[in-house]
């Protein structure tokens, strides 16, 4: 479970970015957050982290133990090892382009292990079998000795969320994990995120509503650093429209201006 409760942060100039963000997310959820541009929801999933330290509120996130933490208040050390389990998933898909996939994967586990073994990317036999189970699971071990460097962009996301899963995390982020990809991959990675939320909690940053309509549990939407709307996936036209304001003609002009792609296996 992940509570977090009263965010605040605001600029010296007095302008409030988040506003008292509040909201619990349980194992077995999929929460995507929604929002027009600016509205706060990348720096609420920077604190959900512990990479934004809010000026007032908590995060309360649950170690490997069940042991609960305030990420906003424990020191640095303590937030390295509660992070440790925390996956992340990124738009970006921040991989070792120069690596082999199954490297990528281990990399997950990285901060788990000891430094003289991190050093030499000790991993054992057993590890290297659960990072190709992990990849298995994406469907992409059989390009596990591939560089990274060579696959497409819905490839590299598919080892990202396989980095992920080897973590054993105890909470699953993601920020914006579909906005660098075509329709189809876009539905393959919220198709392989979707399943992960059985077991523990998943908080997305998202653009597209109706992709979280059909695979999250719950839509938390945030406007002007407050949040505006938190429950049904589906959301009516009138909140949408409350939500995004003139923001959503211009996501609908976009929608309807992306052709669907050929897939060309080469
Ligand atoms: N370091 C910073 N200094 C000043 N303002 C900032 C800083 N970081 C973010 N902001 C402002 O805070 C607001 C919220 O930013 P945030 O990145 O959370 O928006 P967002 O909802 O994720 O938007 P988008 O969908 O466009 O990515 C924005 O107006 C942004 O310009």
């Amino acid at each position: 479970m992940i509570e977090v409760k009263g965010l605040t942060k605001t600029l010296p100039n007095g302008r409030k970015l988040l506003n008292g963000i509040d909201f619990t997310v349980k194992k077995g959820e999929f929460v995507g957050i929604l929002g027009p541009s600016g509205a706060g929801k990348t720096l609420t999933l920077r604190c959900l982290n512990g990479l934004l330290k809010p000026d007032a509120g908590s995060v309360l996130v649950e170690d490997e133990h069940g042991k609960k933490h305030d990420i906003c208040q424990i020191s640095k050390k303590q937030l390295r090892h509660v992070r440790e389990r925390i996956g992340v998933i990124f738009q970006g898909y921040h991989l070792v382009k120069r690596l082999s996939v199954l490297e990528n994967v281990m990399i997950g586990r990285l901060g788990q292990i000891s430094t003289i073994r991190s050093l030499v990317y000790g991993f054992t036999d057993k590890e290297a079998e659960e990072a190709l189970l992990a990849l298995e699971k994406v469907k992409m071990a059989h390009l596990a000795q591939n560089r990274t460097g060579s696959l497409s962009g819905g490839e590299m996301q598919r080892v990202a969320i396989a980095r992920a899963i080897f973590q054993s995390p105890t909470l699953l982020l993601a920020d914006e994990p579909i906005s660098n990809l075509d329709p189809s991959n876009a539905k393959v990675i919220m198709k392989l995120i979707r399943p992960l939320s059985e077991n523990i909690p998943v908080v997305g940053v998202f653009h597209q509503p109706e992709m979280t309509a059909k695979y999250c549990t719950r839509v938390i939407a945030i406007k002007d650093g407050q949040v505006v709307y938190d429950g049904d996936p589906k959301l009516s036209n009138k909140t949408l429209e409350d939500i995004y304001g003139e923001e959503l003609a211009q996501m609908e002009q976009y929608e309807h201006a992306v052709p669907t792609p050929e897939i060309v296996r080469i």
